[in-house]
């Protein structure tokens, strides 16, 4: 959607089912992507939600999904999955006539399960963002049925890459794997934050201090992750001097067991998903 002027109604625009926190994150990229927020279109049941996107990015909100939806080619699925069922539901009948590309952002919620809610036989593209979108930092795992043709995966690659980098994934079942990494990754990042900040106020430091030293020791760490193109293991080698201070706090993580309690953490997400699909359907 780079440059698109689409308006209101016509097949270019972008209707959103839900305006909450993600939905904000999103809009927000593709606006300052340079999409015309005229032809963004956003249902809410939440006035407030509904004023603040109208005041922050010019886009239309709606109360009523139907409104939103009508004449939009590609449609942003973006609430809760426990109510995704009922809102499909309530728009079925606009898809089969309208026949749009089906987008969501649901953990767990299947592309089987978005296409029979909405009729059948609809192109979807069952996505994983996450919130750094916000900051058009995100990374978003992305995953087209056999209905989704070429044009349908660009137009979802460039809605979901304003919010960041996209990887594709072949294979739906491993959807909740990223999930479980990526989507709910930030957590984990801030968990260590809250963590390392404590560890330090307990070592005696003041709590604004302890506070700048582990956020900016996180930005920079992500930073060399991500520019010097070395492996994370290399990064972590160039710290620990033999003997010295990291190789202690290393041997300690290692003695506790990281590694494991971070792969059960995410199996743990990703099994979650799976059942966010079951005990919604
Ligand atoms: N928060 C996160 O980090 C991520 C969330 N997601 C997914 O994004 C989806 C939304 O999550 P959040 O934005 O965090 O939740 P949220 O609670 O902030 O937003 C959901 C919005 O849906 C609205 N809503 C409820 N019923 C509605 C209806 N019938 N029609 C239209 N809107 C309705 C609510 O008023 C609310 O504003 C979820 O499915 C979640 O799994 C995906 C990736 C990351
Ligand atoms: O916690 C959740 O269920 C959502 C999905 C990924 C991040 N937040």
């Amino acid at each position: 959607m780079s440059t698109a002027t689409a308006s209101p109604g016509s097949s270019s625009s972008i209707a959103f089912i839900g305006g909450g926190n993600m939905a904000r994150s999103l809009v927000g990229g593709l606006v300052a992507a340079g999409v015309d927020p005229a032809g963004v279109r956003i249902a809410d049941p939440n006035a407030q939600a509904r004023e603040a996107l109208v005041a922050d990015f010019g886009v239309q909100a709606f109360a009523d999904a139907a409104e939103a939806v009508a004449g939009a080619g590609t449609w942003v699925f973006a609430v809760k999955p426990q109510v995704m069922r009922e809102v499909c539901a309530g728009l079925a009948g606009a898809a089969q006539a309208g026949r749009p590309l089906v987008v969501s952002i649901a953990a767990g919620i299947t592309s089987a399960q978005l296409d029979r809610w909405l009729g059948g036989g609809l192109p979807v593209v069952r996505t994983m963002p996450n919130t750094p979108a916000l900051l058009g930092a995100g990374v978003t795992g992305l995953y087209a049925n056999a209905r989704v043709d070429d044009a349908g995966r660009e137009r979802a690659d460039r809605l979901l890459a304003s919010a960041g980098a996209t990887v594709w994934i072949d294979d739906e079942a491993l959807m909740d794997a990223v999930t479980g990494t990526s989507g709910s990754g930030p957590a984990y990042v801030f968990l260590l934050a809250e963590a390392m900040e404590a560890a330090a106020v307990a070592e005696g430091l003041a709590p604004d201090a302890a506070r700048t030293l582990a956020q900016q020791t996180l930005l920079g760490a992500a930073r060399m992750l991500t520019e010097s193109g070395e492996p994370p293991a290399e990064l972590r080698r160039r710290v620990t001097s033999p003997n010295g201070t990291t190789q202690a706090a290393i041997e300690t993580f290692e003695a506790g067991g990281f590694r494991e309690l971070v792969a059960r953490a995410v199996h743990a997400a990703t099994r979650r998903g799976g059942e966010l699909s079951a005990a919604n359907d």
